[in-house]
């Protein structure tokens, strides 16, 4: 290994270029595409890029079901950008907040030839980055001497298909004593990336026994629920409660992990709302955005708990999911604890929807 960026690092650099506005290029599969995430993407990069060749906007399967395009590849479709596309044509696509008010935004031209690994990797990359899952590319053999004329980040791709994606280990870089309500006896924990992304927390409730399934809770994130008692979830009262069942039992672990909006970021979650407004549900809402209705890793919950000695627990949870992706992840759930608290009028039909669509337990 020398001084430089390795593979994950790249994609973090990619992750910050793409949230500036910055085009950033891949490679792979014979190809090199120059990549711009279509929310951030300037007048004048898009007006260059256009200028110097053929544009394609490539959308999520979810997003391209809303505007009735076909998606030839399944889980993302290229659509060909007409001669007169205007950047606010693209982001009108890419962003369904005025699909209401103006329907008809098509019909849409989709590719269905040539190889997608690179265009899906891209589509990756930007939800990653907690932007809209919309990304303009050009398809390229000026794309790798452009990166290096211009100083763009260059993504092997070959290496990095989404499959792949390696989940950034985490250092626990600091903890220290915080009395809480809930517990006397509390210790927060901070779990850094190696690639320096967002940061995890874990709180740590007496001394937990690491022979015996620790009273656990992976909690996700929700500005809204958790810092300003929003109705419209559950979150809030269900931290609370989590807290406040760890300080009665005398030891817990409450994993607070920064995956706000089941890992679509606020931004999104705040344009879900606006949809929600609109009639649609908390499901219906992350699909017509391009999302799945959970892009959560809890890969990183299994990967703390292990690095804090735990490798099994009484998991406080609904989400059978959460469940599954433990025990995949080597942790035990030797018991499910259900955590149902915080029913308000304003949440009920939330609640039902996860229920029926997403399988949580009532
Ligand atoms: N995208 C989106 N995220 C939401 C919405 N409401 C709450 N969230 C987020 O959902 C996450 C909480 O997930 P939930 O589905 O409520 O619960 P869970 O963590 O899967 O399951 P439990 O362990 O049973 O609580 C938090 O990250 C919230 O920010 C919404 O309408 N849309
Ligand atoms: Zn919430």
């Amino acid at each position: 290994m020398g001084l430089g960026p390795e593979l994950n690092d790249i994609l973090a650099r990619a992750r910050a270029d793409l949230r500036m506005g910055v085009p950033v290029v891949l490679t792979g599969h014979g190809q090199a595409l120059i990549v711009m995430a279509a929310e951030t993407a300037g007048a004048a990069r898009f007006a260059l890029m256009r200028a110097q060749g053929t544009v394609d906007l490539v959308l999520t399967g979810r997003r391209a079901e809303t505007l009735k395009a076909r998606a030839y590849d399944g889980d993302v479709a290229r659509v060909v950008l007409p001669g007169d596309a205007t950047l606010n044509w693209v982001q009108a696509l890419a962003d369904p907040a005025d699909d209401l008010r103006v329907p008809m935004k098509g019909p849409l031209n989709t590719r269905r030839d040539g190889n997608c690994d690179l265009h899906r990797l891209a589509i990756t990359l930007v939800k990653s980055a907690r932007l809209l899952p919309a990304v303009l590319v050009q398809d390229t053999r000026e794309a790798l001497p452009l990166a290096a004329r211009e100083n763009l980040t260059l993504i092997p791709g070959e290496v990095a298909t989404p499959h792949v994606m390696e989940l950034a280990t985490l250092d626990n870089v600091v903890a220290a004593r915080v009395p809480m309500q809930a517990a006397q006896e509390g210790r927060l924990h901070i779990f850094r990336p190696e690639d320096g992304g967002e940061e995890h927390y874990a709180i740590e409730i007496g001394r937990p026994d690491r022979s015996k399934p620790v009273l656990a809770r992976l909690h996700s994130a929700c500005f809204t629920g958790d810092v300003l008692g929003s109705l419209k979830c559950d979150c809030g009262p269900q931290l609370n409660a989590a807290l406040a069942a760890m300080g009665a039992n005398g030891a817990g672990v409450l994993l607070y992990l920064n995956q706000e909006g089941r890992g679509i970021g606020l931004a999104n979650k705040m344009r879900a709302y606006a949809l929600q407004d609109q009639g649609f549900d908390t499901v219906e809402a992350n699909h017509r955005l391009g999302f799945e209705d959970d892009e959560r890793d809890f890969r990183l919950g299994a990967q703390i708990l292990q690095k804090m000695g735990f490798d099994s627990v009484r998991l406080l949870t609904n989400n059978p999911k959460k469940i599954a992706m433990m025990e995949r992840c080597g942790v035990t759930v030797a018991e499910r604890v259900p955590l149902q608290v915080g029913q308000t009028p304003e949440n009920e039909k939330y609640l039902a929807v996860k229920a029926a669509k997403s399988g949580h337990l009532l």
